[in-house]
């Protein structure tokens, strides 16, 4: 049977005052990739926030590995918090310390101690994100798409279940955008399943997946209209989506 990650049923999603998000209804299986689509303002980073405890849900049903989010612990977040890589512009590599530091950190605040085990798996990492050579290298001396898979690798080292990234393709060219999420869909490809926002419709079409899209305080699945050549196309010409 397929196994659901995420289940959210009839959830409200609110900045402060401000109702974001209502009657959100969302499920990740396992191995599936999810884009999340919609205007500037829609409510997608809200969205994914909650995914990871960082904003709260009110009302309904929120379930995301196993843990109810409506009702989760302040002390149960960082358990979670293990099983998930964070791919977000808030979570910017240390600049003080150079790539290899940058991954041996994360490895020591999640509980690793064998130095020997760090480094294979800091090699394993650079290795799967094509950075192989480049651990000794500072984070100011790589470009956007390279520090942008330093952040993947550096997400991806305790194989998380879910992968839950917030537009990564946002400051780099089309052609590294597209090689970033490539190796996102590889990565999915390899067991963790993948949640990720974007402004940047033709990825949709050259690495498909499930498409949610945020609109009028309500999101809807149109895996099956974007499926559609015309209502693609008409979901391109509408340029913010
Ligand atoms: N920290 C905050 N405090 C108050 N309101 C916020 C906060 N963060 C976001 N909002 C508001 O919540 C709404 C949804 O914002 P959100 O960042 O989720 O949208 P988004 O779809 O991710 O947008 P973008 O495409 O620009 O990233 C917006 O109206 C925004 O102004």
């Amino acid at each position: 049977m397929e196994e659901t990650l995420i289940q959210y049923k009839d959830v409200e999603i609110h900045q402060q005052e401000l109702c974001v998000l209502s009657d959100v209804n969302l499920e990740l299986h396992k191995g599936e990739f999810v884009y999340l689509i919609g205007k500037v303002g829609s409510g997608k980073t809200s969205l994914l926030k909650t995914l990871y405890g960082e904003l709260d849900v009110i009302n309904g049903e929120a379930e995301v590995l196993g843990y109810n989010m409506r009702t989760i612990k302040r002390k149960h977040i960082p358990q979670l918090r293990r099983k998930l890589g964070i791919v977000f512009q808030d979570f910017q590599l240390l600049t003080d310390r150079t790539v290899y530091n940058n991954l041996e950190f994360v490895l020591q605040a999640t509980g690793w101690k064998n130095k020997q085990e760090m480094k294979e798996r800091i090699e394993e990492v650079l290795q799967l994100v094509g950075m192989s050579n480049k651990g000794y290298k500072y984070p100011n001396e790589l470009s956007g798409g390279e520090q942008q898979r330093i952040v993947i690798a550096r997400a991806v080292l305790n194989s998380p279940e879910i992968i839950l990234a917030d537009e990564p393709t946002g400051n780099l060219d089309v052609d590294t955008g597209k090689a970033i999420v490539e190796l996102l869909h590889d990565i999915c490809k390899s067991g963790s399943s993948v949640v990720m926002t974007t402004h940047n419709l033709q990825l949709l079409k050259e690495y498909p997946g499930r498409v949610y899209r945020c609109v009028d305080h309500h999101i809807t699945d149109i895996t099956d209209e974007y499926k559609s050549p015309q209502r693609a196309i008409e979901i391109d010409l509408n340029i913010d989506n």
